[in-house]
């Protein structure tokens, strides 16, 4: 089964969690849109729900799929988030950020009752770190930014290159916020609650891609079937 048909399982699977009037947290990347393309499908025969998008192109999506749509201004509180991820690790730590999302994706997951991470289980790692940990900055001030961030790794034990994030047309990409995304590739994280905490402190560093206790759980796709794995 190509990785495609997994992401699709996942969100399929999710959707089983999904009931009449939630509010929800709609995610970023090619998971969660499987998802808003099934939510849409379930939307057009009756359900109704109403989602917070994580980013323009969620929102795009949503609305291509007759997903109504809120924000965070009109509804302060979310039922359910459903999201996917880059990494995913046993404690069910994340990182996200690899489609750019990772600010509203955060603020949305932090404002929900629950997050149901889904993925196809390439994702699902024992160390965080092998996929680059993106992180969102200011373009003002960049290279003491960096600088601070070189000394957060060095005191939660990691090292590695930081690159800022181009996008396909060689350009520096720009957030949906209008910030830039430096991408440190880490290779393991050991203690990833202690480098969210020093990362979080930086004043240059909008936020970064370490999502630590908001994942409630993750539903995993593979070639064997669907895991579903509740954080311990
Ligand atoms: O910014 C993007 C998000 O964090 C995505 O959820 C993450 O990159 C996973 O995306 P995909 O489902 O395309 O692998």
């Amino acid at each position: 089964m190509d990785m495609d048909a997994l992401k699709r399982q996942a969100a399929a699977r999710a959707l089983e969690e999904v009931r009449d009037g939630m509010k929800l947290g709609l995610g970023t990347g090619s998971t969660a849109k499987h998802f808003v393309e099934l939510l849409g499908e379930k939307v057009r025969s009756g359900m109704k729900v109403i989602g917070v998008p994580t980013s323009e192109a969620t929102r795009a999506d949503a609305i291509r799929c007759g997903v109504p749509l809120t924000t965070l201004d009109e509804i302060d509180h979310l039922d359910l988030t459903i999201d996917g991820a880059d990494e995913i690790d046993p404690a069910l730590n994340l990182i996200k950020g690899g489609g750019g999302a990772l600010l509203r994706e955060k603020i949305v997951a932090a404002a929900s009752d629950r997050m149901i991470v889904i993925a196809d289980d390439s994702k699902w790692v024992d160390v965080l770190g092998r996929f680059p940990l993106p992180v969102e900055v200011i373009p003002f001030g960049l290279a003491a930014t960096q600088a601070a961030m070189a000394r957060a790794f060095s005191e939660a034990g990691v090292s590695g290159e930081m690159l800022v994030r181009q996008g396909k047309d060689g350009h520096v990409f720009v957030t949906d916020g209008g910030h830039w995304i430096v991408d440190a590739h880490l290779g393991r994280i050991g203690d990833p609650p202690r480098l969210a905490g020093l990362l979080s402190v930086i004043p240059g560093v909008v936020e970064h891609g370490l999502f630590i206790g908001l994942g409630s759980v993750a539903v995993l796709a593979g070639a064997q079937g669907i895991r579903v794995v509740e954080r311990p």
